[in-house]
């Protein structure tokens, strides 16, 4: 069910924004002239619109720097001072909120453990309440899509409009090359949730390693994210968490350089047209599926009620086998992504052997 929730776009409560959204700074502040230093450095590149540092830091085992605490406020307060930038930092109970807003932060946002929690989000709505607070909500570290979006629920019930959801990816159940993994299926469902919901990308947390963060921002924008939130330093290898995930101001200056943003329309009459054509011929092909595929249900069903009469069992494992191999093979002959085929074949088979055994199991 798709929920009209009132939230605002980012361009009204941003509004000299002319770009995706870029959210940058340090992972954890160290010190006020580490914090300003990389905020000057930042504050040049005009396309870095939020200034991010974190000063209470979750971490997962105790004994890792878990940040500065409240005397970061202060120095945020000195970045918006000296560079203009709008600040903020991530909260995760109600003394960090009521603390980050008497200190005037601009964007407050929930990490990924606490949006995990309602108990944690709801404390954090009830001290929101009633402010123009700007509130990011990361995604939780399992793919709920629904406890993501209680967690906006819950903020925007407070009465806040000023919503940004962030995809920073789940934590993994198997060795990845990511340290999170970006799971764009509930980024998709999300979106489809809650349509009016800006939504960014957190490639820092996703990728784990610079190396991997451009494929990852290219792929946001490809997916229409309206921004990204990158950790930068001013020199990454002394910075006391996450070092191998930043970027020095000038190498995100490059990144940026590098990426295609990609709008949802093209405001041009000639590919409007040319999609369209296509799209045309994309119904038609999926209406040919559609009923191929129930022509192969009428079958399925003749074959169920077969076996019926003659006691045979609906799941018959050695044509499942042979039939799911050739149809791979098939699949890599017409160049169609294996993993596709086998997950498309699953679902037809699981499908017939639910009709079968409905059949079987008639009165
Ligand atoms: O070949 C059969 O026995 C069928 O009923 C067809 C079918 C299929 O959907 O292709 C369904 C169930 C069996 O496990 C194997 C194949």
């Amino acid at each position: 069910m798709t929920l009209k929730l009132e939230i605002n776009p980012i361009k009204e409560w941003l509004p000299h924004i002319d770009n995706p959204l870029l959210v940058s700074g340090p992972c954890s502040l160290e010190s006020e002239e580490q914090a300003l230093e990389t905020a000057k450095l930042l504050a040049q590149d005009k396309r870095v619109f939020i200034y991010r540092g974190g000063v209470w830091k979750p971490r997962t085992r105790p004994g890792s720097f878990e940040g500065v605490g409240s005397i970061g406020l202060k120095w945020l307060q000195t970045v918006k001072k000296e560079t203009g930038l709008p600040v903020g930092t991530e909260v995760a109970n109600a003394q960090h909120t009521e603390e980050a807003l008497n200190a005037g932060l601009d964007v407050l946002w929930i990490g990924a453990r606490s949006t995990a929690s309602p108990f944690v989000v709801q404390e954090i709505a009830d001290v929101v309440k009633g402010t123009d607070a700007v509130i990011m909500i990361k995604n939780p570290v399992n793919p709920d899509v629904q406890l993501w979006m209680g967690a906006v629920e819950r903020i925007n019930q407070a009465g806040i409009k000023n919503i940004v959801a962030i995809h920073r990816g789940f934590t993994p159940f198997r060795e990845t090359k990511y340290r999170n993994y970006p799971n764009w299926k509930t980024v998709i469902e999300l979106k489809r949730l809650l349509p009016n919901l800006p939504i960014i990308c957190d490639p820092s947390h996703i990728a784990g390693k610079r190396e991997y963060l451009y494929e990852i921002s290219q792929k946001a924008f490809d997916m229409g994210m309206e921004g990204l939130m990158i950790e930068s330093h001013r020199d990454p290898s002394c910075a006391m968490s996450d070092a191998a995930q930043q970027l020095t101001p000038a190498d995100l200056g490059k990144l940026l350089d590098k990426l295609v943003i990609r709008h949802e329309n093209a405001n041009n009459p000639s590919f409007e047209s040319q999609l369209d054509v296509l799209r045309n011929r994309i119904d038609a092909l999926d209406s040919e599926l559609l009923e191929i595929l129930a022509s192969r249900v009428t079958i399925v069903k003749q074959i169920g009620q077969y076996k019926r009469e003659n006691n045979v069992t609906a799941l018959q494992m050695n044509r499942w086998t042979q039939l799911m191999n050739n149809r791979v093979n098939l699949g890599k002959r017409l160049d169609i992504n294996e993993t596709f085929v086998k997950i498309l074949f699953q679902l037809i088979h699981e499908d017939s052997v639910r009709m079968q055994t409905e059949i079987m199991d008639e009165e």
